[in-house]
């Protein structure tokens, strides 16, 4: 839609104005936004809205089923920004748009259009207050099919609604369409028109969907009751079934069947070279040879912040949101965004999952149990502060947090820091008359936190402190245990050994019992799910669990949608649906994806949009290789890439698979300990890796992806703001044993690949989100028209 007239007058006077993260999408006069008929919150429904930039914008959550008589437009934080009321005893159907809540003096009324003779009429929006700026809309079009348009007075189209387009027959349901605003209009009113039209029934989509198998005669009686949607009745007949379909269009130049390597190289990130790079110092003569040998077809994407759906720029990348993104090829707001939203909006505490373990505040104790940092990989500790403070004002009154230290996704001893703030919090909190404490610890290495069923000894540990009261050492402090424990010159936060608080009798002050409530409130599922098994799980035959408390519990989050584990929590997980995995699968695409244990549900469950299992198990072949348990990696540095890669070469040599998927976890899992020299040989072994899996793509003409889902190993120190290494107070370098910012490199190549194709320049702020549908073409399909756009492009030469 182009632009027709400047913003001359200034018409919203009376209207709150953009979110401010909506605004950069109005440069040029155009918000388009991405409208999601569905609430962020479980047990709700309504709109969930993003800006071009994946940026939430607007939220609609409509508690209980059918329609509602009233809605209210949010902003991201939850702020109420307009309210739509359908008015009573109206003739026709009439709703009034107010400012914020209020509850008079109404600033809009949008009222269905009735008219049998004007079949293009929807609604009419009439100004109510006056003045210089109020102006009337039109709304023309169907609703039901989502093509729609507003007209202002002077009929200037001032925004539309519109389908996501299908390409080859695969066509979108009626709940993601896109709202395009100029900027002549108020995108706040704009979207309370957008719910208002959703909540008049003849207009919106079931109804009308139900016509396309009716007949004539039956049309003819739904014309009349539906008055202005008659032209599109007839319409929708010729259109045949708008119903979802799997099928993917055809590649207009690349062609299908050939053998497609997808490899991730776990923690591998481009920086500039230096001793800490330690991708840089490694001899890694296959990486840098796609680097240097195909300018056309080695770039860089971004691996970070809102480029995985993370809340900032400031927020790393990890191994979820990077293969989530890579396997879903969508940007979703990942689980730290989405917990962020219902805490502050407060959303969090009116859920079914919080009511849930609520009805435990009155006799028992609420006790949390997760990784203690600002980390914001698997959890932050402002989110538990919050959360703390939810709980003691919604009726907590004893609670208990078993912590567990970080130093993996902040720095090694950095835990006494955090250790010392949750207990001023607490303090506070008993000064309130709540009994709250720090019951028991433990290295997230060590204790609770382990994953993959890697080794069911660290969840032992954990159950034992935390639910037992049982543990090696004892103290009457958190804080003091810390620093003692991290006395042993040995000991660092990731793997401090367990340990309860006890009280002046020595006994545990924390025990998890009948009738208490549990809350792990780590947000990202990897290392959560084997203690949910553990905690929910009747039948449980990992170790011993000695006694097994009635309690209730409940996750941060939905931790695997599949299992439906927990089956209790108090955010809703994003919903990543349609994966690339599910897609090719349907589209006869045979996948082998292997890994060693750690990251083995990274190529698989992650991938699949955090999901596990087979989509089709005729098509599909997962392998783990079992990774060394009971080790910190930089004592085995070469991990078991070796072992990935010839099952990768036996999969691509068999011509059995058309994509073979592995994940090298050397770079991540080493780079995490800190060793430099460790990971610089693990860098060398993933390198090494890498040329087997081309070789053998070489032997069978296929095409090789080689890529990354964030850094890590290319820089192992913590710099200041002009890049120099960061000394403590000892005067040593403080080494990173995080990920980092940095983008990640993508390489294609292969005998396979067709000769014109090459990187496309137009898409400079790639991201791992649009690897999917590169990887979707090089397959010689299309992707879906709402996945991130392909990397590449096809010249001809
Ligand atoms: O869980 C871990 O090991 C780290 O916190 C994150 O690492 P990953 O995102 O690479 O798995």
């Amino acid at each position: 839609m182009t632009r027709v007239h400047p913003n001359t007058a200034a018409p919203f006077a009376d209207l709150p104005s953009l979110p401010a993260c909506c605004g950069a999408t109005r440069e040029g006069g155009v918000a388009v936004l991405t409208v999601w008929r569905k609430s962020l919150l479980f047990s709700c429904h309504g709109f969930t809205v993003f800006d071009a930039e994946g940026n939430l914008v607007f939220r609609v959550d409509i508690y209980g089923s059918g329609s509602a008589g009233e809605l209210v437009l949010m902003d991201a934080a939850g702020k109420p920004l307009l309210t739509a009321r359908r008015k009573k005893l109206s003739l026709g159907e009439t709703w009034l748009i107010y400012n914020g809540e209020d509850a008079d003096n109404p600033l809009y009324s949008v009222k269905r259009h009735v008219s049998l003779l004007h079949c293009k009429g929807l609604a009419h929006v009439t100004p109510l207050r006056g003045g210089s700026g109020s102006a009337g809309y039109a709304v023309e079009g169907s609703y039901s099919r989502r093509s729609c348009t507003v007209y202002d007075e002077r009929r200037r189209a001032v925004a539309e609604i519109q389908r996501k387009q299908a390409v080859g027959g695969v066509a979108f349901g009626d709940d993601v369409f896109r709202l395009v605003v100029q900027s002549d209009l108020n995108t706040c009113l704009a979207m309370a028109i957008v719910i208002v039209l959703d909540q008049m029934p003849e207009l919106a989509s079931l109804p009308l969907r139900m016509t396309l198998s009716i007949t004539d005669l039956a049309r003819v009686l739904l014309l009349s009751i539906l008055g202005g949607e008659i032209c599109e009745i007839e319409a929708l007949g010729d259109m045949g079934s708008s119903d979802f379909s799997w099928k993917l269009a055809d590649h207009p130049k690349l062609p299908k069947g050939k053998t497609v390597a997808v490899v991730v190289l776990d923690g591998w990130g481009e920086a500039d070279p230096d001793q800490y790079n330690c991708i840089h110092v490694a001899q890694t003569p296959t990486m840098d040879s796609l680097k240097k040998g195909a300018p056309e077809r080695w770039r860089l994407v971004r691996a970070h912040g809102k480029a995985v759906g993370l809340p900032t720029e400031d927020d790393m990348g990890n191994s979820e949101v990077g293969h989530n993104a890579l396997g879903a090829g969508r940007i979703f707001a990942q689980g730290a965004k989405l917990v962020d939203l219902a805490l502050a909006s407060g959303k969090i505490f009116e859920g079914e999952g919080f009511k849930y373990i609520k009805e435990c505040f009155d006799k028992g104790t609420l006790h949390l149990i997760g990784l203690l940092s600002d980390g914001g990989v698997h959890s932050r500790l402002d989110q538990l502060q919050l959360l703390l403070k939810g709980c003691s004002e919604n009726g907590a009154k004893r609670i208990r947090v078993h912590i567990l230290t970080d130093g993996r996704d902040v720095l090694d001893g950095s835990s006494v820091g955090f250790v010392e703030t949750l207990e001023n919090d607490l303090a506070k909190l008993r000064e309130k008359g709540i009994d709250a404490q720090i019951a028991s610890g433990g290295g997230r290495m060590y204790v609770t936190m382990d994953r993959y069923e890697n080794d069911w000894g660290v969840v032992k540990r954990g159950w034992d402190a935390q639910v037992l009261g049982e543990a090696p050492h004892k103290f009457r402090s958190a804080v003091e245990a810390v620093k003692k424990l991290r006395e042993d010159p040995k000991a660092n936060d990731q793997y401090l050994p367990p340990f309860v608080i006890v009280d002046e009798s020595g006994k545990a002050v924390g025990q998890i019992v009948d009738g208490d409530a549990v809350v792990t409130f780590n947000f990202r599922a990897d290392r959560m799910v084997m203690i949910a098994k553990a905690l929910e799980y009747a039948d449980f035959d990992k170790f011993d669990r000695v006694r097994v408390p009635k309690i209730r519990y409940a996750g941060m989050l939905q931790y695997d949608g599949e299992l439906k584990l927990p089956n209790r929590y108090l955010v809703s997980p994003p919903e990543i649906d349609r994966t690339s995995g599910e897609y090719l699968v349907h589209n006869g695409i045979r996948t082998f994806a292997c890994s060693e244990t750690v990251k083995f549900g990274h190529v698989t469950f992650f991938w699949n949009g955090n999901r596990s299992g087979y989509f089709n198990p005729s098509m599909e072949e997962y392998v783990e290789i079992p990774s060394d348990s009971g080790i910190t990696f930089n004592v085995q540095p070469k991990m078991k890439a070796l072992e990935i890669a010839e099952k990768a070469r036996d999969a691509i040599l068999s011509r059995k698979f058309h994509q073979v998927r592995v994940n090298l976890p050397n770079g991540d899992m080493v780079g995490h300990t800190g060793d430099i020299e460790a990971t610089v040989v693990g860098c060398k072994a993933a390198d090494e890796a890498v040329k087997i899996i081309l070789d053998a793509i070489e032997q069978v003409g296929g095409i090789y992806v080689v890529t990354a889902d964030h850094g890590n190993a290319e820089d192992m120190v913590k710099r200041n703001k002009t890049g120099q290494p960061l000394l403590d107070k000892a005067g040593k370098i403080q080494i990173l044993t995080s990920h980092t910012l940095q983008p990640v490199p993508i390489a294609i190549g292969g005998p396979g690949l067709a000769s014109g194709v090459r990187f496309r320049k137009d898409v400079p702020d790639g991201g791992l989100a649009n690897v999917a549908a590169t990887v979707m073409n090089l397959h010689g399909f299309e992707a879906p028209t709402d996945y991130e756009p392909t990397l590449v492009e096809v010249v001809d030469n």
